[in-house]
């Protein structure tokens, strides 16, 4: 058998691939940012042509920087960032408008209607989501209603919706000329539609949205050959054997796969996920339920999930809109320029606040300025942002799971930050551990793959892969601690409100 396994991952802001060793080490990268297109405030798009010409030049780089072709891969693994909705004409395999990404806050008055029947706790016991604009099932609605023609398309079978996985799946295994359209488990239980009992789309919801069934694709397993990349990929042949959302994947690739066991992924958002193995458990502290794997034919396993739309974005933003810092690494060398905060908290409620929140109408705001404050207590209060945020959802998962979490395994982009991760662990009173392959969540995707081709046997097989890199353990004082938190649970309050129909 071929030596490597070769991951997609298909990100917010860039696209992957990594190629893995049967170690689950990382033999080689290619990766490429894609544009982020903001039409207005509140909405966030990519274009789906470039994210699938960049997938395959990133496909390319990888095999390249490694003098490996498709003969050396057993298996492709895909993983994405969830929920965001691609549309296209299964003719002419054209996206008839951009992807709308799960940051996307412009379907409010979509979620406010089908809420209207019964509250935004409409279809939770069902599908495990409160009706929020971050699901993928009012961004197809948005298009089928904005978009000239598509809903009579829609309605005679012509338009495929898909989350980012499909939409690579399809391409790869021939688009027009016969591309598979399907997704996973994990994927289709962020869409809004998919009943997390049957692990099927549900009718009935479907109908209360308006959105015909013929778009969306088949719910597979996360890991089984799902079809082989067609003649014109450089993979041609290869089978594509895993699928599992990015936050999903994540947790897969460090090797969480038991009841109890969690991870906390820190990206463009930060998503802490916590299996519950066989278990659906409703969360009463404002958690996502979710599907964690699915192998084959085995059991599922579920999840909670608390979901944070803004963290790296937040960096991103400090870099970007404000110009304090050159690159999202300089942020650690700006907020060590202070002792503290300074009295400055952020909180970065720019779609909104999710869990354990789930505020709309809240907008992000900058607290406790005077003119004590600078820029180095800005860098500082985003990064403390991300862990207070962090800390949030770590208490809705103990008050859910009715246990403390014992340490916070990590991973994701933002973890190369020595201070984000010190007062992390200061914040939450656990230590923080971060494990050698930072990338998990291509590395999940890889697994998943792997797993069904025969490339790893089993899941302990995985498990030995796992190594810890590095742990920060907590050293602030409980005063200190609980001053901190008293104040951020302050700021929080004065971001809720802020939209009315007046205001963006
Ligand atoms: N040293 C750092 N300190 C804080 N944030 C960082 C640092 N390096 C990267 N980031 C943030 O991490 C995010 C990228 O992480 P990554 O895991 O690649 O994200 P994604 O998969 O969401 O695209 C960006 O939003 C960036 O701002
Ligand atoms: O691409 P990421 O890492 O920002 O992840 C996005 C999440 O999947 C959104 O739910």
């Amino acid at each position: 058998m071929a030596d490597y396994i070769l991951a997609i991952d298909q990100g917010t802001t860039s696209s992957r691939a990594i190629v893995f060793d049967k170690r689950g080490s990382i033999v080689s990268t290619g990766q490429l940012e894609h544009e982020q297109i903001f039409p207005k405030a509140g909405w966030v798009e990519h274009d789906p042509k470039e994210i699938w010409r960049n997938t395959g030049e990133v496909i390319g780089q990888a095999l390249g920087k490694a003098n490996l072709t498709r003969h050396d891969i057993a298996a492709v693994g895909i993983t994405n960032q969830r929920e965001t909705a691609v549309v296209w004409d299964r003719t002419t395999g054209e996206p008839v408008y951009n992807a709308i990404v799960w940051q996307d806050t412009r379907t409010q008055s979509i979620v406010d209607r089908l809420a209207a029947d019964g509250g935004v706790e409409r279809f939770k016991q069902q599908v495990g989501l409160p009706l929020a604009t971050y699901f993928s099932g009012t961004k197809i609605v948005w298009i089928l209603e904005n978009v000239p023609g598509a809903r009579e398309k829609a309605e005679a079978g012509d338009l495929l919706f898909g989350t980012t996985d499909t939409w690579v799946l399809w391409n790869l295994t021939g688009g027009v000329d016969g591309g598979v359209h399907a997704t996973d488990v994990t994927n289709a239980s962020r869409t809004m539609f998919m009943d997390l009992e049957t692990l099927q789309w549900d009718d009935e919801i479907l109908a209360a949205f308006g959105v015909p069934r013929s778009m969306l694709p088949e719910i597979r397993s996360s890991s089984e050959v799902y079809g082989v990349a067609n003649e014109h990929s450089l993979l041609r042949e290869t089978p594509i054997a895993g699928i599992l959302g990015d936050q999903q994947a994540a947790t897969f690739g460090q090797a969480a796969f038991e009841a109890g066991e969690a991870k906390n992924t820190y990206g463009t958002g930060n998503f802490l996920i916590f299996n519950t193995g066989e278990e659906i458990v409703h969360s009463k502290n404002g958690l996502l339920t979710t599907v964690g794997y699915k192998l084959g034919d085995q059991p599922v396993h579920y999840a909670l999930e608390g979901s944070i739309a803004v963290t790296g974005s937040l960096i991103q933003w400090l870099r970007d809109n404000l110009g304090i810092i050159s690159s999202a690494a300089e942020v650690e060398t700006l907020a060590k320029s202070v002792d503290d905060n300074g009295g400055a908290y952020f909180v970065p409620a720019f779609s909104g606040l999710f869990a354990p929140y789930w505020r709309p109408d809240a907008r992000g705001a900058l607290v406790g300025l005077t003119r004590y404050v600078n820029k180095g207590h800005i860098a500082r209060a985003a990064l403390e942002a991300i862990a207070f945020q962090t800390r949030d959802v770590v208490e809705a998962v103990n008050a859910d799971a009715g246990i403390d979490l014992t340490e916070l395994r990590v991973d994701g982009g933002a973890t190369a930050n020595d201070t984000l991760l010190q007062f992390q662990a200061d914040i939450l009173g656990v230590p923080v551990v971060r494990p050698v392959v930072a990338e998990t969540t291509a590395l999940g995707a890889a697994y998943a793959a792997g797993l069904a081709v025969g490339f790893w046997a089993d899941l302990d097989d995985l498990a030995k892969n796992w190594q810890e890199d590095r742990r920060w353990t907590p050293s602030m004082d409980d005063a200190e601690q609980a001053r901190l938190v008293r104040n951020w649970k302050k700021a929080v309050t004065k971001t809720l409100d802020w939209v009315d129909d007046d205001v963006l």
